[in-house]
């Protein structure tokens, strides 16, 4: 079945205790999109993501990936979708290249030693292939990451801060890099504090503030105007 909306969020919450950490949010990302989700610090973007990930339940509300209920069936979109959760970090005991293929192996990907080599060849980490996962730099965890999401080119990938932890050469192969993925058909889910990413780079944003959508448009939305993605935010979240 073909779907063109890939995430539709209806009225999903998310309470820890007292705090609605996400409140009563609606969000649809259709396919060709690059969204990015911006908000201050503790606004709820990761909450938000991990509920689109089938890490944490919502206290309400529905979430479908793929045409697909997440709470109902996790696996098939977990199966369907590249994922960097927030501040993830690859198994200790497998060096890099392990780790790559044992994902490889997960996602039942042909041909895949080329594509590994592909990514340790265009972030620059060949050189760490054979260090246990538990040694790697910050980047260096954060590139790895960003080629298992990628590895198996699934139509939808969601990434909880993307260009965490990379130099500015990274940062700029990997800003490339999601620009063709989405020129090509793929659809990618930012979320980000850093704005000047999403100018750069969306085509699409949504601003959660106190875990509610307080904006949804895209990037050259009336709304924002010739004014600095700055000054809107901030008219926002103030
Ligand atoms: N497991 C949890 N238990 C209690 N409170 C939580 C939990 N997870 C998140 N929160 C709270 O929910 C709010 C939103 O947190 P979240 O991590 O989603 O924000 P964020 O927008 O991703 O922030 P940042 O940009 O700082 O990473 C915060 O107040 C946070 O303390």
């Amino acid at each position: 079945m073909q779907v063109d909306t890939l995430i539709k969020v209806k009225n999903l919450s998310k309470n820890f205790s007292d705090l609605k950490s996400v409140d009563a949010f609606d969000l649809e990302v259709k396919k060709g999109e690059l969204f990015g989700l911006l908000g201050p610090n503790g606004s709820g973007k990761t909450t938000m993501i991990k509920m689109l990930t089938g890490q944490i339940k919502p206290s309400g509300g529905e979430v479908s990936v793929h045409g697909i209920d997440v709470l109902a069936n996790p696996l098939r979109v977990k199966e369907l979708t590249g994922i960097i959760p927030e501040q993830e970090t690859p198994p200790s005991f497998l060096t890099a290249e392990e780790y790559l293929h044992f994902v490889a192996k997960i996602r039942k990907l042909e041909g895949f030693e080329d594509k590994c080599e592909w990514w340790f060849s265009y972030l620059d980490f060949a050189g760490q292939k054979d260090v246990l996962c538990k040694d790697l730099s910050r980047g260096t965890r954060q590139k790895l990451m960003l080629a298992q999401a990628f590895l198996h080119e699934p139509e939808l990938v969601i990434i909880d801060e993307p260009l965490i932890n990379l130099d500015p050469l990274m940062q700029r192969k990997v800003k490339d890099y999601l620009r063709d993925y989405v020129s090509k058909g793929g659809t990618v889910f930012i979320s980000t504090h850093i704005l000047e990413i999403a100018r750069e780079i969306c085509s699409s944003m949504g601003i959660i503030y106190r875990g509610k959508l307080v904006f949804s448009g895209n990037m050259d939305d009336p709304a924002i105007g010739d004014r600095p993605l700055e000054d809107f935010f901030l008219e926002l979240v103030n």
